[in-house]
């Protein structure tokens, strides 16, 4: 797929479709060879152009005329890639005439932050940020975030910048080599950030120097973060094996916490000492614990499969409001900024895949900040008593209650089967919802969610289900919580029987759950 970069100044270029390399309000691809059914389509001619047509969208939205320097922040995580798409990008914006900053090995929210930090000496605040990177997904991916004091891009703004790319790159077939006009700057700025975030949890135990000290924390950054290919587990804090891992490291090593990160610290969780993780629900509930005492009454946002539990937490036990909205962390970080300039004060956004954005950290969808909260909270407890551990924080999601059962089931939609009829899987995956949303109302047992964002959404048999679209692939997720196997059963049943008819939906997961 690679165009060829001979050392005549024509390149001769393959058609690169970048439209598909959007994915919601990021891009990703694959940037390294030798996975099956995974051809490279993120090459460094690619990149390049992506980062001059983020650089002239960056003009057009500050409506800076074409003469005006920007100052673009690029930062990577530790995938094997990184480098040569650093450079790709460092050439493509400095052939436009804008300057770099170059971060290295750095997190997304860090990117984000540059984008915000006054500090003249490190050349901060930059205009915009990229960070390269493709989260918590396998070593041979990666792709880009963008980032302006506004936050980050939105879909839009993504279809935007990769339309403006693919013209640079036909554009560039024919220019040859560009002159590099741009200044490019080194800057330590993680040590800038990780200061901050260190100043934060000193400030909660009265500015004592050392307030964890004595404290054992087991810390997973993604994974081996500094080998780039994930050898042990998928570096995501929603994947069993991750937790489980992190789980044993805690246990083995009789540590008081464990965290663990994905790859860009944009999403997190932890375990307690004896071993209970604080992921998904748990980790909303601890959250709201925290940010509802210091905000009585405060509207949690939260994506749409959280449990019932969790809502009956946050609002009976901590008194606040629980707003179950759609999954995908920009979708939650907005409708909470929304609720906010509609007068319903909201402080926490929440997904249970280990994104979370505070109010007081200018919404920054931040894993790390997550965990700064927690160390707070240990810090501040251990001004009062020096030898208290992690039971801090366990007592905290005291009184939520929890599903026996808790399943995840992926069908996946056959893009290419006759029934899509030449139509797109999303209109055939909203045919199906609308069909279950149908069966189910004639179905005395189960009765849908009164007030819903996305997706179908039943209660019934003492539990619920949720099936939705995914937010990018051919995928209709199920969740199921319910008090026992039977009873998940019988839920899943009623979701398999409404789907039958639909032969493009692959239910062989759901089949196997179901006769297990
Ligand atoms: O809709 P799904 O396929 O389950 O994916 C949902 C997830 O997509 C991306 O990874 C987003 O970054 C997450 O915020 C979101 O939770």
């Amino acid at each position: 797929m690679a165009a060829t970069q001979g050392a005549s100044d024509v390149l001769s270029i393959d058609k690169v479709d970048f439209l598909k390399l959007q994915n919601g309000s990021d891009i990703r691809g694959v940037a390294i060879a030798g996975v099956e059914g995974e051809p490279v389509n993120l090459t460094e001619l690619v990149a390049e152009a992506i980062a001059t047509a983020f650089a002239a969208w960056l003009l057009n939205k500050k409506k800076a005329d074409g003469l005006r320097r920007l100052r673009i922040s690029v930062g990577h995580d530790s995938r094997i890639s990184a480098h040569k798409l650093q450079n790709a990008i460092t050439h493509g914006i400095t052939a436009a005439g804008h300057d770099v900053l170059q971060f290295g090995l750095a997190s997304t929210p860090a990117m984000f932050n540059s984008t915000l930090t006054e500090d003249a000496i490190n050349h901060c605040p930059a205009d915009g940020g990229i960070m390269i990177t493709a989260s918590h997904l396998p070593y041979n991916r990666n792709g880009f975030k963008f980032f302006t004091s506004d936050g980050g891009l939105n879909k839009t703004d993504i279809k935007d910048i990769l339309e403006r790319a693919s013209k640079v790159y036909e554009e560039s077939a024919h220019c040859g080599k560009q002159e590099q006009t741009g200044v490019v700057t080194h800057v330590d700025y993680m040590s800038i950030y990780a200061s901050d975030l260190v100043q934060a949890v000193r400030k909660s135990a009265g500015n004592k120097e050392k307030p964890l000290e004595g404290l054992h924390i087991v810390v997973d950054a993604g994974n081996g973060a500094g080998l780039g290919l994930f050898p042990n587990h998928i570096p995501n804090p929603e994947d069993k094996a991750a937790m489980e891992a992190i789980t044993q490291a805690v246990l083995n090593n009789k540590a008081d916490l464990g965290i663990i990160f994905d790859t860009d610290v944009d999403r997190s969780a932890a375990v307690d000492s004896s071993g209970r993780e604080l992921n998904r629900n748990r980790l909303i509930a601890l959250m709201s614990a925290i940010v509802l005492e210091e905000h009585p009454g405060t509207t949690v946002v939260t994506d749409s499969v959280t449990s019932d539990g969790l809502t009956a937490f946050i609002e009976k036990k901590l008194g606040g409001k629980h707003h179950r909205f759609k999954r995908g962390y920009k979708n939650v970080i907005d409708e909470a900024i929304r609720l906010n300039s509609t007068g319903e004060e909201s402080h926490l956004a929440m997904e249970t895949s280990g994104h979370g954005a505070l109010k007081e950290n200018h919404w920054l969808d931040d894993g790390a900040y997550t965990m700064v909260k927690l160390l707070n909270k240990l810090a501040g407890a251990r001004t009062l008593n020096p030898n208290i551990g992690s039971k801090v924080l366990t007592d905290l999601v005291e009184g939520l209650e929890e599903a026996a059962v808790t399943v995840e089931i992926r069908l996946k939609i056959d893009q290419n089967h006759a029934d899509l009829k030449g139509g797109s899987f999303r209109d055939y995956g909203e045919s199906i919802l609308k069909h279950l949303e149908s069966v189910i109302s004639k179905d005395p047992n189960l009765n849908k969610a009164p007030k819903n964002h996305e997706g179908v959404r039943v209660s019934g048999y003492g539990g619920w289900f949720m099936l939705r679209l995914s937010l990018h692939d051919p995928v209709l997720p199920l969740n199921i919580e319910a008090q026992s196997k039977n009873d998940a059963m019988k839920l899943g049943l009623a979701v398999l029987a409404a789907a039958s008819e639909f032969s493009a939906l692959d239910t062989t997961a759901l089949n196997k759950f179901l006769q297990q």
